[in-house]
């Protein structure tokens, strides 16, 4: 059972490959209107987390407890984006209200001003024309963050927004997000650069298989948690053993 606050509630989640956990009995509350960043060394998790919040993965024990059915969009880590062929950029950032106008017709008659506004508010007005292929990285950013404002979801989940991103770039996407925020939307980053996490975001995971730290950032980012995630070993190994609960019988019963 969720509160009124709670958004969700991860309750002894487990997600991994194969039934090698790469997130490990995560437990812990995710609020309506949460800033939440997660952090941790590479192949910590981060993103096999989203992926559990996805539905992308099948939990290999425990469960997400949901409010309500979650209406979500996702911003995936860019070197797992193929944007590499000739569509524009108006036409990209209008696939963001496909769910809301339908699949035929109705694009160029309701979308246009919506995406030209989009465009307007992450600094891309000029490049409508333009084809994704012939963007720099960081312009691309911003089109996927144009994106983001059409599916106006009320949670976003955000895999390295910033990564190979100038600081200008950085700072106006960041505004996006303080501005999502304010408008009462559930955000998680996944992010590396800590002083941003310490600045921007009020709650913080930090992840590295093992939950190292939850809650309030300035309680979770603390020298003792840091250290301990640099030591953990993360990578991914075939042959270590398998999580010693009986994860299929754990995730057969959540689901029943
Ligand atoms: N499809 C997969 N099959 C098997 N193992 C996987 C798969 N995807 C991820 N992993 C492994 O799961 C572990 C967690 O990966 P994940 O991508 O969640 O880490 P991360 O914290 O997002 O890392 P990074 O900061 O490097 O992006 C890693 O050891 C990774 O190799």
């Amino acid at each position: 059972m969720t509160t009124p606050a709670q958004l969700a509630r991860f309750n002894n989640l487990t997600l991994g490959y194969e039934k090698h956990p790469a997130v490990h009995h995560l437990s812990g509350d995710l609020l309506h209107g949460d800033l939440l960043a997660v952090v941790g060394p590479n192949g910590g998790g981060k993103s096999t987390l989203l992926k559990g919040m996805m539905a992308q993965l099948k939990p290999l024990g425990g469960r997400i407890e949901w409010s309500q059915p979650p209406q979500l969009a996702y911003l995936p880590q860019r070197a797992r984006l193929d944007l590499d062929f000739p569509l524009r950029v108006i036409d990209f950032v209008a696939l963001g209200c496909w769910p809301q106008v339908g699949a035929f017709g109705g694009v160029r008659r309701t979308a246009i001003q919506q995406v030209s506004r989009a465009l307007e508010q992450v600094g891309m007005q000029q490049f409508e024309k333009r084809s994704l292929d012939s963007l720099s990285g960081g312009q691309l950013q911003r089109v996927l963050f144009a994106r983001l404002i059409l599916e106006d979801a009320p949670l976003i989940l955000l895999d390295e927004p910033f990564a190979a991103v100038d600081e200008a770039t950085q700072e106006d996407l960041m505004h996006l997000i303080q501005h999502w925020h304010q408008q009462g939307r559930t955000i998680i980053a996944v992010l590396h650069d800590l002083q941003q996490v310490k600045r921007h975001f009020p709650r913080c995971l930090l992840l590295a298989r093992e939950v190292l730290g939850f809650g309030p950032t300035d309680q979770v980012l603390t020298e003792d948690n840091l250290r301990r995630a640099r030591k953990m070993q993360v990578a991914f190994d075939p042959l270590a053993p398998i999580c010693d609960l009986h994860l299929d019988e754990e995730a057969e019963a959540s689901h029943a």
